[in-house]
This record gives structure tokens, C-alpha cells and sequence, in this order.
């Protein structure tokens, strides 16, 4: 399987401040991976060095063959990396469907119809503002807005953060249906085993440093050495 994102010795933070330190990653095409580590040990900072918003300091990010690294952040978008931000990156003032337009580009299988086929929700609420959707279905038209890039990689951070048990299960059954379609996936999780259970492989970070690295189902079934995993530092 040819290689969708390969990361090597990886130096990131913020200005002068270094978060991130020797991350190496290597996610075939059609892979998924979770994230997987305590709060503050850099995650966030992770994804948003994928995508160009924070200082890199040294490494490389190859992606779908081509270096990244220096490239601005719409480049890496228009080359078919989808993010979806914990902060939910929608226009307030917009409606739904204006905020799925805006987001139209590149060539393949996503168009309005089928986001809509995808979350129906958003078809009912197609012409509501974005400040007058639930906390779910910010989520929906987050996610939607990415898949409307018609992306290669999409890269999830936190999805399910601050939704109902309910609303957490429709999206959770959605990303599992992105998993299996030919979506190349990161997702950062909160819950250790939801995260496992829809990924193939994972990494456990702290203090900026991969701990951990391996398949998903192995944590999975092994619950004591992912508590020590997730417990050690
Ligand atoms: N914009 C920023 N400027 C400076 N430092 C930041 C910034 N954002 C995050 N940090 C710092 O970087 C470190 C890693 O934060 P990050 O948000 O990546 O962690 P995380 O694992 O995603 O945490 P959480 O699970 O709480 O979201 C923390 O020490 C944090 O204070």
C-alpha cells in the first residue's frame, strides 16, 4: 500500500517554544491512526503541524509522495489534507449550505448531495446560520465542510468533545463509515478504547515524545499495558 504521510524527526511548537520533539510517522494510504495521550502533551500541536499552523523547527512531512513541511496551510489543504479543528471551523453568520460551499474544492466523490446523504441533518437544518446549530451538528457541518475538500487525509481532533451520549454515537457510527471508505484517517480521541476501536494504529505521546507506538487492536485487548502506557511519564 503506498504511503499517504510519512514524518520524520519532527521538532515543532510555537515560536521559540519547542512542544513537539523526534516524531516519525508512517500512515499508508487508507490507514487510520489515533492519538493517544494525557492533556498537554502536545496532540493538538501535532495535528496542527500537519496542517502548517504552528513554527517547525526541523523534519520533514512527506505527504501522498510530496515534502509539506514548507508549504502554507491552504496549499496543504488544496493537496488534499482535510482538517477538522477541536475548535469546529464554521462561519457563524453563514447557513449551513453557504458554509458547505465555501468549502468546495478539489476533484473526487464529495458534493453537497452527498454530505447531505452522509449527515441528513444537515439537510434539514440546510438553511439555518451556524450560531443556530446544536453542538452536534457544529460537528456535522465541520466535518462536512472538510469532506466537501474532497480530502485524501482527514484529520480529526477531539470530534466527540462536549457532545450528549446520543449525538457522540451518530458521529462516532459516521466516522466509522469515513474509516472504511478510502479516507486516510487521524483522530485524536479523549476515550482510549472508542479511539482504538475505530483506528488501525495508534501512538501514545507525552511531554512531545512518541512512548508508544503500535496496533490498535493490540491495546485494545491488552487493557492493563494501555493503562500503564497511558499512566507512565
Ligand atoms: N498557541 C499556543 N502557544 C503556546 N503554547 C501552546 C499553544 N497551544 C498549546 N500550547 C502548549 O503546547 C503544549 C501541548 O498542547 P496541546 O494542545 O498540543 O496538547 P493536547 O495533548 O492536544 O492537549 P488536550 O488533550 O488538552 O487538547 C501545552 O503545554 C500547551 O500549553
Amino acid at each position: 500500500m503506498a504511503e499517504c504521510l510519512k514524518v520524520r524527526g519532527l521538532v515543532a511548537g510555537y515560536g521559540a517554544t519547542v512542544v513537539l520533539e523526534d516524531i516519525d510517522l508512517d500512515i499508508p494510504e487508507q490507514g487510520s491512526l489515533a492519538i493517544l495521550g494525557r492533556n498537554g502533551v502536545g496532540k493538538t500541536t501535532l495535528l496542527a503541524t500537519i496542517m502548517g499552523h504552528t513554527t517547525l523547527h526541523s523534519g520533514s512531512i512527506v505527504f501522498d509522495g510530496q515534502a509539506i513541511e514548507r508549504l502554507p496551510v491552504h496549499e496543504r489543504a488544496r493537496l488534499g489534507i482535510g482538517y477538522v479543528p477541536q475548535t469546529r471551523d464554521i462561519f457563524p453568520s453563514l447557513t449551513v449550505e453557504e458554509n458547505l460551499m465555501v468549502a468546495e474544492h478539489g476533484a473526487g466523490d464529495w458534493s453537497l448531495d452527498k454530505v447531505y446523504e452522509f449527515f441528513p441533518r444537515l439537510l434539514e437544518r440546510r438553511g439555518n446560520f451556524g450560531n443556530q446549530l446544536s453542538g452536534g451538528e457544529q460537528q456535522m457541518l465541520s466535518i462536512g465542510r472538510a469532506l466537501m475538500g474532497n480530502p485524501k487525509l482527514l484529520i480529526l481532533d477531539e470530534p466527540l468533545e462536549g457532545l450528549s451520549p446520543i449525538i457522540v454515537d451518530v458521529l462516532m457510527e459516521s466516522i466509522r463509515r469515513l474509516l472504511e471508505d478510502k479516507l486516510t484517517v487521524i483522530l485524536v480521541e479523549q476515550s482510549a478504547r472508542r479511539a482504538l476501536q475505530s483506528t488501525q494504529e495508534v501512538i501514545v505521546l507525552d511531554r512531545g515524545r512518541i512512548t508508544w507506538k503500535g496496533q490498535s487492536g493490540y491495546l485494545l485487548a491488552h487493557p492493563d499495558e494501555l493503562s500503564a502506557i497511558m499512566l507512565a511519564g
